[in-house]
């Protein structure tokens, strides 16, 4: 293990450089140098100390499953023809053999039957887009329960929601391409939902499929932005992220010698580079595993798009789900004016909602940071537990988005278990409301609970199981102090303070222009902190170990609590 003593602010210093060694690479090295001038870069971020822990590893399943969506999804473009001219399938899949179809489906049949290692390679690509996006919002959610997007980590959680909206529109993309029966329900679908948007709408559409709906142009289009577009503002949007990521450097979990102003861990050369580099080759195995082994967008069973046919029995990719859910599950509201009708039954669910969901989402670390007015830089991450209410909202955004997901299912929830589906719309339609609240509160709860057991065990130790009874016949059990390096890691944290806001009324008794809003935020920052329970005091400890507690054994104080 490495520490890295240089003050984070100070990110990029440079250390000494130790002189080269002339050899051929050096003197390579040195051509490169002096005219690229990449050395100094190189001196600065070859020892550079990465942190660990197992949940960093999320954002590196997402990065490692792009790059195999660009290996498998460059090596496909050989074999893909994204064509909508019809031709009769001549290939090997008998049931198929003689119908008409775009170019584009025969040739996903052609890569699925007749190209060697076609089939495994779609399966590849389809699998790593799941796993790209699954990866993606876990890795979102291990950067918002720990606080990594607090201060000045801000933009990269901004860059990070741009990539996730990104990663879905590439989905989206990428499965309309072989035009089969789920590819052409989606389009049709995105037709739909194109034109409820009012006044533009049609336009829209017409603009997109360059005519009526379905022409001959959107596959064309589609894998434009699909191979090249998308790809493109994913690729620079993510090495901004890693360079950010570098320059920020990466948080870590406190404990003993980890400070707000250093970094300690693994240096970048050899040892995160080898790690991070064979991880890379567990992704692509394991992609290779499930490319191989489990079936994904059989595009031969479903068959050719054919607007006749309403359900292919096939479901969107699985991050699809919430907005159809929220559109499953919405009242058939309208209205109408000067003879033009607004449906609010799908302007909601499929444009306000994931819209809004999503600005809102980017838009939580500038929240937060309003609310407690916290403006401090933070580079040791939290417990989810100590920051209560931000854990509690996550989850209730993770029931709502759960919930309308299960919505989207609701078909299938109706027909497995037998149910009416009215019954399952009018219990969906109550619970997207109340199961966030109600998931909040619990949350919260448990959270300060799981506080209160933290202090509990701190200051009375923890439960040996080792039973004893004294010579008056009473029983009490033994427990033991925290090892020191636990309980100063356990009270590395900062208390909790509601900041003051500066005054609603300036000297001479004028209201300040925001005097409402700061009103509301000062009532939201208490809210905010609600209950916490705060890390207990020298003062606590003392008392615990020696007034005439019955349970603790004498165990060290950690030394470092203010
Ligand atoms: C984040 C990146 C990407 C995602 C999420 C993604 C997702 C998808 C998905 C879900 C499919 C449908 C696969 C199927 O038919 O089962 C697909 C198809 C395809 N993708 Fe991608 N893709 C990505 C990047 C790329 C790139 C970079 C390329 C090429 C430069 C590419 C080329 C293709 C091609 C040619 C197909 C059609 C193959 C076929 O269905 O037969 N993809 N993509
Ligand atoms: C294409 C998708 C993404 C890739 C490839 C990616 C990759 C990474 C990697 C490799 C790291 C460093 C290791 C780690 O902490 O896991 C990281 C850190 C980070 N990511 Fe992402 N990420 C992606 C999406 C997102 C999203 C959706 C968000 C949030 C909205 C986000 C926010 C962050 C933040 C704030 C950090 C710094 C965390 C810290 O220093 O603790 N990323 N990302």
């Amino acid at each position: 293990m490495s520490v890295d003593t240089t003050k984070v602010a100070k990110t990029n210093a440079t250390t000494a450089a130790s002189p080269a060694k002339p050899s051929k690479l050096a003197g390579a090295a040195t051509w490169a140098d002096e005219r690229l001038g990449l050395g100094g870069v190189l001196k600065k971020n070859i020892r550079k100390v990465f942190p660990d822990h197992w949940s960093f590893m999320l954002g590196e399943i997402a990065l490692w499953s792009f790059v195999v969506l660009l290996i498998t999804g460059v090596l496909l473009t050989l074999w893909f023809v994204p064509s909508m001219s019809e031709v009769q399938y001549q290939g090997s899949y008998d049931q198929l053999r003689g119908i008409y179809m775009s170019e584009a489906m025969v040739s996903s049949l052609n890569i699925s039957f007749d190209i060697r290692g076609g089939l495994l390679l779609r399966q590849m690509h389809h699998w790593a887009a799941m796993l790209f996006i699954g990866s993606m919002m876990i890795h979102l959610m291990r950067v918002y329960f720990t606080g990594a997007f607090r201060k000045p980590r801000e933009v990269n959680w901004v860059i990070g929601s741009l990539l996730l909206l990104l990663g879905t529109l590439e989905g989206f993309t990428g499965y309309s391409l072989p035009d089969d029966l789920l590819s052409g329900t989606g389009v049709r679908a995105a037709d739909g939902f194109m034109k409820a948007a009012p006044v533009v709408g049609t336009y829209m559409s017409f603009f997109l499929f360059g005519g009526e709906f379905p022409g001959e142009a959107i596959i064309p289009r589609l894998y434009i932005i699909h191979v090249l577009l998308i790809p493109g503002l994913l690729l620079a949007l993510i090495a901004a992220h890693m360079m950010l990521v570098v320059y920020h450097k990466h948080t870590q979990w406190p404990g003993p010698g980890r400070t707000e102003g250093n970094v300690v861990g693994y240096p970048m050369l050899p040892v995160y580079a080898a790690k991070a580099g064979g991880f890379f080759f567990i992704v692509f195995g394991a992609t290779a595993l499930m490319g191989g082994l489990m079936t994904i967008n059989p595009v031969w069973k479903y068959g050719p798009y054919d607007p006749s046919k309403v359900t292919a029995g096939s479901q969107p990719d699985w991050y699809m789900g919430w907005p159809d859910g929220a559109l499953r599950i919405i009242p058939g509201w309208e209205s109408s004016f000067w003879g033009v009708t607004l449906s609010w039954n799908i302007l909601l669910p499929i444009l306000i909602l994931p819209i809004a969901f999503w600005l809102l989402v980017m838009m939580l670390p500038f929240i937060e940071a309003w609310i407690t007015g916290d403006k401090r830089e933070h580079h040791l991450l939290q417990r989810p537990r100590n920051a209560p209410t931000r854990t509690a909202l996550m989850v209730s955004f993770m029931t709502f988005y759960g919930l309308l997901w299960a919505a989207g299912g609701n078909d299938i929830i109706a027909i497995r278990f037998d149910m009416s589906i009215n019954a399952i719309t009018y219990f969906m339609r109550g619970a997207v409301f109340i199961g966030p609240l109600v998931a909040f509160i619990i949350t919260r709860r448990w959270c300060i609970s799981l506080q209160r057991h933290d202090n509990e065990r701190l200051l009375h130790g923890y439960e040996t199981g080792v039973v004893s009874r004294s010579a008056e016949g009473g029983f009490s059990e033994l427990h033991l102090p925290y090892s020191e390096e636990k309980q100063y890691t356990l009270t590395a944290r900062d208390r909790d303070e509601i900041l003051p806001l500066a005054s609603a009324e300036d000297a001479n008794g004028v209201p300040a222009p925001d005097g409402r809003a700061s009103k509301l935020r000062l009532k939201l920052r208490k809210w905010w902190y609600g209950h916490n329970v705060q890390k207990p005091t020298v003062e606590d400890f003392e008392q615990a170990h020696h007034h005439g507690d019955d349970h603790a054994v004498e165990g060290e104080s950690s030394k470092e609590l203010h």
